[in-house]
């Protein structure tokens, strides 16, 4: 076996273990964990830099034997007297397939290589047996616990999936032939906006799909990361304990190098110490030569330059003593590191060991907790799936019997439908003809109505003439008003009048022990209201509204109640203001009937001098003449009129004359149309 291959054989091992490694660091990088990458990955450093000192050691030791037996052949070669070929600086190469021939090949070296080889096979086989059983044992468990949960939940979400889609299918196939079997009718919106709600349930149950999917793809990917860190750790474990067997084994074979080592050196040294000590035959055989022939002297030079050349290799073995003696210190300084270094890095990886086992813990418990929740979230979502599936089946059922009735009345609708507009052409006919004979009838009722109306304002104005002619065209009538507080206290106080409790229109009057009677149209007494007064009135009211000429006036001297029965006060209005609001309250109850202009003008007599109140200039003088229209009627040319719409806008009008009412006359002026 040539170097090269006892190399290779040294070597395969560690590079079969770390052929993972690019696999492995693309499965970290994944993960979102680079404590765990920055360990791997400080491990690996590691262990190659282990293994690159493993394998400068073996070559440092295989260059050390080479050397050893190549001095032991020359010296052989130089003690035997045998002539090999040899390199300019004494140190004999081994041809290619040539075995060395000196004590180095002895049968305990070949066994030694042969078993170290042997171990290294025997270790390659062991590992490839341990791997195989491994994959064979999980193939005939299957799984583990957590492995075979997931298989049941998947198991268990297929079985869920295909009772969603039978039933989603049933479901649509009863909709779709509710849908045909009305596809006509308008209720089929409702069944449109069912199938609509169905499948905005099916979005939904697929988007939980969906997302149980992913949970299922994320708890699949995190146990394939959790596997792969378990097989990463068996891995590192397996290539550690490699690493120390061979080690120990690296130590044993040394030591036992070493030993030989030291062994052939003292054997050397001895053999030089006895070569040292034996007398020089080559000088004893150049004495004898001297003496008897030039051919012995000849031999003679040759044994000397052999024997110079002797003592020239003799000095070279001794320094590359010295040289072996310096490599075999540098070689145990530097397997003295190399424990060192082992031992930090056997803690190192139980370090790392025991966090990775941590990390592994974390991982299958957040496995499991996440398996859980989508088994949980899973079930919950199922159910409330299934109960909405449940409730939209009760409202197809439901709906059916109701979708039959509304056909039912569709379909009467739609016969009426297609009748209604000869209906709606007769009923507009009967209609137009219904109205026009309404028409006609109001049109008939309204000439009857208006006749009637003309026959009853004309019996109403005989009626009022009747009532005026009957009553007289001018009443008077007597308020006596209550005797004040002064009159009382005065001393000449008694009481004159005196009234006729069977007769209201007889005044009693004592003057001077005399009785004297007088007869008016109406006595009120001093109990008497306003309101008793102003009703003895108001039918004035309504004959100023249909159109005569009304004038209501008071007499009397000073103090006797002229303002009080004309004007009132706030809280008790007299008849002035009552007959105002009587006024315009009947004017606007015929205002849908009647138009009415009511204007206000105010004049006032004084000394047999009328005089425009509401004028610009109030002592301006008017004249009475009479109307050129023909009625009859007098009228004051250049009095001033304001239209007003309301009882307040009268008092406005009277407020800004500032005129005292004991000389006062309101005209009003209706006028309608
Ligand atoms: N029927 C009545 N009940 C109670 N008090 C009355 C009545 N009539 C008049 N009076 C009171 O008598 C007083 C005089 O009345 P009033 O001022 O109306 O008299 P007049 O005739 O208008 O006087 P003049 O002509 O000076 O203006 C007032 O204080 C008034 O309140």
């Amino acid at each position: 076996m040539s170097d090269g291959e006892d190399d290779g054989s040294f070597l395969s091992l560690p590079t079969a273990a770390f052929s993972q490694r690019p696999s492995l660091t693309a499965e970290l990088n994944e993960t979102n964990a680079p404590s765990q990458q920055l360990l791997i990955q400080t491990l690996q450093d590691k262990v190659c830099e282990f293994q690159a000192r493993l394998r400068s050691e073996e070559v440092t030791r295989h260059v050390l034997l080479q050397q050893l037996q190549q001095q032991s052949v020359q010296e052989k070669t130089s003690v035997g007297g045998v002539q090999t070929s040899a390199s300019p600086n004494g140190v004999r190469v081994l041809q290619p397939g040539e075995q060395p021939v000196d004590r180095f090949s002895r049968p305990e070296e070949e066994q030694l290589v042969t078993r170290l080889r042997t171990q290294v096979e025997e270790l390659e086989e062991k590992l490839l047996d341990q791997t195989q059983e491994v994959e064979r044992l999980r193939s005939e468990l299957g799984a583990t616990d957590l492995e075979k949960q997931l298989e049941l939940l998947v198991v268990e979400n297929q079985r869920l999936k295909q009772e969603l889609k039978s039933c989603r299918s049933s479901e649509l196939h009863s909709l779709d032939a509710a849908a045909e079997s009305c596809s006509h009718c308008p209720h089929s919106q409702d069944a449109e906006a069912l199938r609509r709600e169905v499948s905005r349930w099916e979005n939904q149950a697929r988007q939980r799909e969906r997302r149980l999917a992913e949970l299922e793809r994320e708890l699949l990917e995190k146990t394939s990361r959790v596997e792969s860190l378990r097989l990463q750790l068996d891995e590192s474990t397996r290539q550690l304990d490699d690493g120390r067997r061979q080690l120990e084994e690296t130590r044993r074979r040394q030591g036992e190098a070493e030993q030989k080592l030291t062994l052939r050196l003292q054997e050397c040294e001895d053999e030089l110490a006895r070569q040292a000590a034996t007398p020089p035959r080559v000088k004893y055989v150049t004495h004898t030569v001297e003496v008897e022939s030039a051919d012995s002297q000849k031999a003679l030079a040759e044994l000397q330059t052999k024997n110079t050349g002797l003592q020239e290799q003799l000095s070279v073995q001794r320094q590359l003593l010295r040289e072996l003696e310096t490599q075999l210190h540098e070689s145990q300084r530097t397997c003295a590191q190399l424990r060192t270094q082992i031992l930090v890095y056997e803690g190192e990886m139980e370090r790392a060991q025991g966090q990775l086992e941590a990390e592994m813990q974390n991982l299958e418990e957040e496995k499991n907790r996440v398996i859980e929740e989508a088994f949980i979230r899973a079930e919950s979502e199922m159910k409330a799936v299934h109960e909405n599936l449940a409730g939209v089946r009760m409202n197809l059922l439901s709906l059916q019997p109701a979708l039959r009735t509304l056909t039912c009345d569709y379909n009467c609708l739609k016969r009426q439908v297609q009748d209604f507009p000869f209906m709606l052409d007769k009923a507009i006919t009967e209609a137009k003809q219904e109205i026009c004979q309404v028409i006609s009838e109001v049109s008939s009722a309204n000439q009857e109505l208006l006749r009637k109306y003309k026959r009853e304002m004309n019996l109403r104005k005989k009626c009022h003439n009747e009532l005026v002619r009957l009553k007289g065209n001018i009443r008077v009538f007597c308020r006596v008003r209550p005797v004040s507080q002064e009159e009382q206290d005065s001393a000449d106080a008694k009481t004159m009048l005196s009234f006729d409790s069977e007769d209201d229109a007889v005044l009693y009057l004592s003057n001077k022990g005399k009785i004297m009677t007088f007869e008016l149209d109406k006595v009120f007494s001093p109990q008497a209201t306003q309101e008793e007064v102003f009703q003895e009135v108001q039918s004035l009211v309504t004959s100023c509204i249909d159109g005569f000429n009304v004038c209501i006036f008071a007499y009397g001297q000073t103090g006797s109640g002229k303002t009080y029965t004309m004007e009132g006060v706030v809280d008790d209005p007299g008849i002035n203001q009552r007959a105002l609001r009587l006024l315009f309250s009947e004017v606007t109850e015929k205002a849908p009937d009647w138009d009415y202009i009511i204007t206000v003008s105010m004049v006032e007599i004084y000394n047999e001098t009328l005089r425009n109140l509401l004028g610009e200039n109030p002592t301006d003088k008017l004249d009475i003449k009479m109307n050129p229209d023909g009625s009859g009627q007098l009228y004051v040319p250049g009095l001033t009129e304001f239209t007003v719409q309301s009882p307040e806008d009268i008092n406005k009008v009277r407020t800004s004359c500032c005129i005292l009412m004991g000389g006062f006359l309101l005209q009003l002026s209706p006028k309608k149309n």
